[in-house]
């Protein structure tokens, strides 16, 4: 360390010193904040690449109103999910509530199928779907408690019944709908028990509901309005790159893209897990073998939503949903979302159409034109009877390549244990680890981070103050467990908090 520390004062151009340096301020690096602001710990720096706080909340103005404003319209995250619970609330409607959130019931019931020939009613796939997803649920929870290995979505769904035939594309495009949709990933490439057991705590803990957010402000307000009740400006530095991660028992030391440092304490890494995939963040020594590995063995996501804007609603505005089963792709542009319809952005004529995976990535990478010429085509047929004009606005954006995402969010693959999880949020030495991706309980959602990000912060000043911490109401000492090697399934005494499993498993049925 002594040698190593000769060699950052040598490269450094200038240095900072604090106690908690948090990388990201994004949700979980704001909850970490918050969390050490709490505890009176206010000698902290967030670093954030980009020029605002918010992460992977992003909006963007869109398009215009009839007064020549233009609309803004949620690039990321869009919905508080999980809501209605009279027992316990979803953090991110708290916010909500607290920030005056415009936002809107998302009724998943208020939609319309359509194939390449117009109109086509296949509405009682979507009820087969539903009522195998009531069997492979109980199913998969049964697999969780009694430690049997994990298998594929697709697999323990085919034992509940589902089995949309290959060419079936109704029945892929329902498949589509229900599950692609929400984890950006086939059912073949997740598992079965995370996958279910994340929705279940998300939806029956925090209520079946979710409410999209239409704010003019943005979404992302709930965390830049929440960062004012206690942030000070000094203490965010933003426009800031980290590009190498020093780390020991003793210390940390943060290097960013224009040579300064930041030598603190401790340090809270909240980059999403695309960016510790990808990104050429330099750490020194080379993380462990038990981390990378952990980092590698998740993936991440990428959900692209592509808006459109015509001079005219074509569409039957007042249904929120239009799913679309191409006859050749699953996939190919299949759910389309009005944000005519009222309640939404009522009068606006904007449409969106969102893509995951291989697709979203051939968009990604495709120019405006071509891909504009794709989802019009689909409109049209679609839409036979109706004159589709050229949209008035086009945009979507590319989330596969931004240097600071890398990706949309994680998803746990098949075969996943609760301990190789484990190790993708165990500290690595003085630094530690937040974020959607690290939630067990959560991935994916935006409550994952807000969790996560709070209590790497609260165990953070545990060790700070040598002392042990209540985290949801349990006892919490000292640095985070890891697991090396690593066995095929997890005893159901593993869930836990030390495992990062806060919540009762009774809820997973
Ligand atoms: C398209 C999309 C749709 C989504 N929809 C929903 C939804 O409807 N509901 C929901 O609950 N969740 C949704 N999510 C997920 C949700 O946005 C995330 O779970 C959450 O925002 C993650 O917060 P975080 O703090 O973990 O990470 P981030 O928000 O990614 O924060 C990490 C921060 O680190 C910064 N950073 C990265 N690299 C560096 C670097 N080298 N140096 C300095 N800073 C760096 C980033 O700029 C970022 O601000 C969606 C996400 C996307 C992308």
């Amino acid at each position: 360390y002594v040698a190593q520390r000769k060699i950052d004062e040598r490269t450094c151009k200038t240095t900072t010193k604090t106690t908690v340096a948090i990388l990201g301020g994004g949700m979980a690096g704001l909850t970490a904040a918050q969390a050490l602001h709490n505890e009176s710990m206010n000698d902290f720096l967030i670093l954030e690449y980009r020029d605002t706080l918010g992460g992977r909340m992003w909006h963007t103005e869109f398009g215009q109103d009839e007064k020549g404003d233009p609309y803004t319209v949620e690039l990321g995250a869009n919905w508080i999910q999980g809501i209605g619970s009279n027992t316990t609330e979803n953090p991110i409607w708290h916010l909500a509530k607290k920030h005056g959130l415009k936002n809107t019931y998302s009724n998943y019931d208020s939609i319309l199928t359509y194939d390449e020939h117009g109109f086509s009613n296949y509405t009682d796939l979507l009820d087969s779907y539903d009522e195998t997803s009531d069997v492979a649920s109980k199913e998969s929870g049964r697999l969780l408690i009694q430690n049997i290995q994990d298998e594929t979505a697709r697999s323990g769904y085919a034992l509940a019944g589902w089995r949309p035939g290959q060419n079936d594309m109704k029945a892929q495009a329902v498949e589509w709908w229900n599950w692609d949709w929400e984890t950006a990933w086939t059912p073949d490439t997740s598992s079965f028990i995370f996958g279910m057991a994340g929705d279940n705590l998300t939806f029956n803990q925090f209520g079946p509901d979710n409410n999209l957010a239409v704010d003019p402000r943005g979404f992302r307000t709930i965390i830049t309005d929440e960062a004012k009740t206690f942030l000070h400006e000094d203490q965010v530095h933003l426009n800031t790159e980290v590009t190498g991660i020093d780390y020991s028992p003793t210390g940390v030391t943060i290097h960013t893209k224009t040579g300064d440092c930041i030598r603190a304490a401790y340090a809270i890494c909240t980059f999403s897990l695309g960016v510790l995939q990808n990104s050429p963040l330099k750490f020194t020594p080379d993380l462990p073998l038990w981390k990378r590995t952990a980092i590698q063995s998740f993936n991440m996501g990428t959900y692209t939503k592509i808006f459109l804007q015509f001079n005219e609603t074509f569409w039957p505005e007042d249904t929120q949903y239009f799913l679309y089963a191409s006859p050749t792709e699953r996939g190919y542009y299949p759910v389309w979302q009005s944000l005519s319809t009222p309640g939404f952005l009522p009068g606006s004529n904007i449409i969106f159409v969102t893509v995951v995976q291989d697709q979203a990535y051939r968009a990604e990478r495709q120019s405006d034109e071509e891909t504009k010429q794709e989802v019009l085509a689909v409109l049209r047929d679609m839409f036979p009877d109706k004159h589709v004009p050229d949209p008035i606005a086009f945009m979507y954006p590319r989330w596969s390549m931004e240097p600071w995402a890398h990706g949309s969010y994680s998803n746990w693959p098949p075969g996943t244990t609760l301990e190789m999880h484990q190790n993708l949020r165990a500290n690595v030495d003085r630094l530690w680890w937040a974020g959607e991706a690290g939630s067990a309980s959560y991935f994916g959602f935006l409550q994952g981070a807000w969790f996560e990000g709070r209590e790497a912060a609260m165990q953070i000043v545990g060790l700070l103050q040598d002392r042990c911490v209540r985290i949801y109401g349990e006892r919490s000492c000292g640095d985070r467990v890891h697991y090396d090697p690593l066995r095929g399934s997890s005893p159901v005494d593993a869930y836990t908090l030390i495992n990062g499993w806060p919540v009762n498993s009774t809820h997973l049925e």
